[in-house]
């Protein structure tokens, strides 16, 4: 097949298929004089371009998923993304000091999938979580979530977006001060005018490890405590979509391995995508897929890598 787009990927940016496996839903795309090629629409590298040229695309058991001259936009949607990043540049500062954290990431995160990302300091996983939340808008290229292009939205409808269907664990946990804990992780529900159910509040803080501080204010917690508080506030809602910065970077061991379990039950029990950056191959080895970034690109992509491949891919440290 040539290299049409002269930047090593054919026409349906087939070279994915060599780096990339994921738990997303392969769909079977018809070459130009090939038979049918598998390509994995979870991760599209970055540069990958929408060419349209598929006659058609069929899933596994050959129904038919879009007709001709579609594009491939349809086919990313069609693949049933929770979100979706095309093409997505970030640049900060200006001139000497310009730096480019997000250079035309393409990303797709499956509906009911657990995402690590990984990547050295500074590779651009914090403004990755942030773009394709709607905390950061991109220079250029579309963020999707739930098909819903949300790059040009109004702070107003982010701010809806974010409350009915994003969550977010970052680093700065955003806890009202003035509330205890038990009031910090209803406040979401609250402000979308839904009940708690106390029983499940009460469970989600037990399972944070801060059964007996639901009456503490933030001034009265740790920072692992107020980012625990801050976890399960971003839980209680099963929002459809979780984005996590380091989950477990300030958390014990135990208390980490229960984070990480309350994630992967987000995505087992209840359908819910988890996208989390982390440093630890160990939390990391708890994804379905583990996306690796250097200097604002996508490098490398492993499927359920045990905790020493993802070591290994790290720099062969374990
Ligand atoms: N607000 C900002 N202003 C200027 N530069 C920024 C800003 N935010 C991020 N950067 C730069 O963008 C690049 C990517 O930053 P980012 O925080 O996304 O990296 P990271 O991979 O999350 O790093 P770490 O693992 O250290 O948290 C870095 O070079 C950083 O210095």
């Amino acid at each position: 097949m040539p290299d049409e787009t002269g930047d090593g990927l054919d026409s349906f940016g087939r070279h994915q298929e060599r780096r990339i496996c994921c738990s997303g839903r392969k769909l079977r795309v018809p070459g130009d004089n090939q038979a049918h090629q598998n390509i994995w629409p979870m991760v599209l590298s970055q540069g990958m371009r929408r060419q349209g040229r598929a006659a058609s695309v069929r899933d596994g058991s050959g129904r038919c998923l879009m007709g001709d001259g579609a594009d491939s936009d349809t086919l990313l949607i069609m693949s049933d993304h929770a979100v979706l990043l095309e093409g997505v540049t970030r640049t900060y500062g200006k001139g000497a000091t310009e730096v480019a954290a997000l250079c035309q990431v393409s990303v797709g995160f499956p509906r009911g999938s657990f995402t690590a990302v990984m990547g050295p300091s500074g590779s651009g996983k914090s403004t990755l979580l942030q773009c394709a939340s709607g905390l950061d808008r991109p220079d250029s290229g579309t963020v999707r979530v739930a098909g819903q292009d949300i790059t040009h939205l109004g702070e107003k409808e982010l701010a809806v977006l974010r409350r009915d269907r994003i969550g977010v664990i970052f680093q700065a946990f955003n806890l009202v001060p003035s509330l205890t804990a038990w009031q910090n992780v209803i406040l979401p529900s609250r402000l979308a005018r839904r009940r708690p159910d106390p029983s499940r509040v009460r469970e989600l803080l037990h399972r944070v490890g801060l059964a007996g501080r639901e009456r503490h204010r933030p001034t009265q917690l740790s920072g692992g405590q107020q980012q625990r508080v801050a976890i399960a506030r971003a839980l209680l809602g099963r929002p459809e979509v979780l984005f996590a910065d380091e989950p477990t970077g300030a958390l014990d061991r135990r208390t980490g391995h229960e984070v990480l379990a309350l994630l992967r039950e987000a995505v087992d029990a209840f359908g819910q995508t988890v996208v989390m950056v982390t440093h630890d191959p160990e939390a990391a080895a708890q994804a379905d897929s583990v996306l690796f970034l250097t200097d604002g690109r996508i490098v490398d992509v492993l499927d359920r890598p045990s905790a020493d491949q993802i070591g290994m891919r790290l720099g062969g440290r374990r």
